[in-house]
């Protein structure tokens, strides 16, 4: 039997199952400039983040949109997700009436642009229909309603723009268009006395899930017409345009990355994915000088068996400072103590930049110390404390790694992987607790 996996891959499709929990971050590194120019929308985009529920489910106090990751509230992610495409003209996010205060607080503190807030309602579709009526308020000019509505729960952060351009076209042609996944269990019907019923066939039917787009007319429409119980207790925007406007919704097989935060789980999942994400790029700063360099190869070589990128630079200067402008993380070798300058100079540049605010930056000090140095001296380490401590107030994490007998081409060449994965577990694990400490390799 021929059980290769493109062969694996098309028959679990055909079954309607889910091919395989995907890879969260495959989609937008890996893409060409090419594919990213072609997402180009000539319509007016406007999106609507319900965001007003409770969130029950996580059995917390706080309502999971506003559970912080690395010092940040969920919500915040996801607005970045949609304020970073060119194409998306607002945002309006519907909250609670008692969150509206802080949610203004986190739209100034996390320097959100084009976001509108609103009060929400008793249920997801009323705080939807509030949001998508804000939209369409008599103040607004013609030329400023959006054609194309795009909806999407707060509490789905992960969405990449490729996929949002699918939507966002599929509504203009189609009237109304949603992302689904395949089923992962069967659904089943049960009897009022708790009994089987019967079962439905999985590949005929998918879960829906989130974004999903609409032609301004059609959502405005099917919130106008639908009912208090369609308000009530109804859980699908695609089916009140289908009932209220006769629109069938084209429907987009979308990426697991699309899942919702329901439980407490799913929290702990969002964090792991969102720690990786800032983990995927580093920044490997050389200095000027030669052995810098040799080491600059085998760094490469054990980031790239860990599946990290490593850009090698000699330092943040000219055209370079333009690392500090996204998510990378730095490393910095040096031949002397005394070169914990350069570190502090890493320090002031990142602070003069806004990244701190949005994530914790890794910055990792690594030693390159010859067999006749003497370990640290005390005064050495307070120092890397100090910085460390005072780096970490501004949101900077500050880490050191000593590495002896890096002078020994073949010591080097061993302990070069070992300082690799050192390096990037500490990236990966963003632990506060572990700032200002010299690890030793
Ligand atoms: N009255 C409500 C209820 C829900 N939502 C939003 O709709 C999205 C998806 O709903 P859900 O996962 O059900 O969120 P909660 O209602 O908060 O969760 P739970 O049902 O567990 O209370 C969330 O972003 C939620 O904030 C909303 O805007 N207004
Ligand atoms: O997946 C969806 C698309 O229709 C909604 O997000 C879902 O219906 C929300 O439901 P609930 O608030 O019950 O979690």
């Amino acid at each position: 039997m021929d059980v290769s996996p493109a062969k694996v891959q098309s028959d679990a499709s055909e079954v309607g199952r889910p091919v395989h929990p995907g890879g969260f971050l495959a989609g937008e590194a890996g893409k060409s400039d090419h594919v990213k120019a072609g997402r180009i929308v000539d319509f007016p985009v406007s999106v609507v983040l319900p965001a007003g529920g409770t969130g029950e489910r996580t059995g917390l106090q706080t309502p999971k949109q506003f559970c912080s990751f690395l010092g940040r509230p969920l919500i915040s992610f996801t607005i970045q997700t949609f304020e970073r495409v060119s194409w998306i003209q607002n945002i309006v996010v519907v909250v609670a009436k008692e969150n509206m205060d802080m949610m203004m607080d986190i739209i100034q503190r996390f320097q959100h642009k084009k976001v509108q807030v609103i009060p929400g309602g008793s249920t997801r579709h009323r705080s939807i229909c509030n949001g998508v009526m804000a939209l369409g308020e008599e103040e607004r000019s013609a030329d400023d309603k959006p054609k194309v509505v795009i909806v999407h729960d707060a509490v789905r952060p992960f969405v990449e723009e490729d996929f949002l351009h699918k939507i966002a076209v599929a509504a203009k042609e189609q009237g109304a268009a949603g992302a689904t996944r395949p089923l992962v269990s069967t659904v089943i019907a049960t009897t009022s006395e708790g009994y089987l019923d019967h079962s439905l066939e999985r590949a005929k039917y998918r879960a829906s899930e989130m974004p999903q787009g609409f032609t301004y007319d059609v959502i405005y429409q099917a919130y106008q017409r639908c009912t208090e119980s369609d308000l009530e207790f109804g859980t699908e925007c695609l089916h009140l345009a289908l009932q209220y406007c006769g629109t069938n919704a084209k429907l987009i097989e979308g990426p697991p990355t699309l899942w919702k935060v329901t439980y407490k789980r799913d929290l702990a999942a969002a964090e792991s994915i969102i720690k990786e994400m800032l983990s995927q790029s580093t920044c490997l700063l050389t200095g000027e000088s030669t052995p810098g360099v040799r080491s600059a190869d085998v760094f490469q070589k054990a980031f790239g068996a860990l599946d990290m990128k490593l850009d090698v630079i000699p330092d943040l200067m000219g055209d370079n400072a333009r690392y500090l402008l996204k998510a990378w993380n730095f490393i910095q070798v040096s031949f002397h103590s005394s070169c914990l300058s350069e570190v502090e100079d890493i320090l002031v540049a990142l602070d003069a930049t806004n990244q701190a605010l949005l994530h914790p930056p890794i910055v990792i000090w690594v030693h390159l110390k010859r067999t006749d140095e003497k370990s640290m001296a005390l005064a050495e380490s307070a120092t890397i404390m100090n910085l460390a401590s005072t780096a970490k107030l501004r949101n900077i994490l500050l880490y050191g790694i000593e590495v002896h007998g890096s002078e020994d081409t073949d010591r080097w060449e061993r302990s070069a992987p070992k300082v690799a994965e050192m390096a990037s577990a500490l990236i990966r694990d963003r632990n506060p607790a572990l700032v200002g400490q010299l690890l030793q390799a």
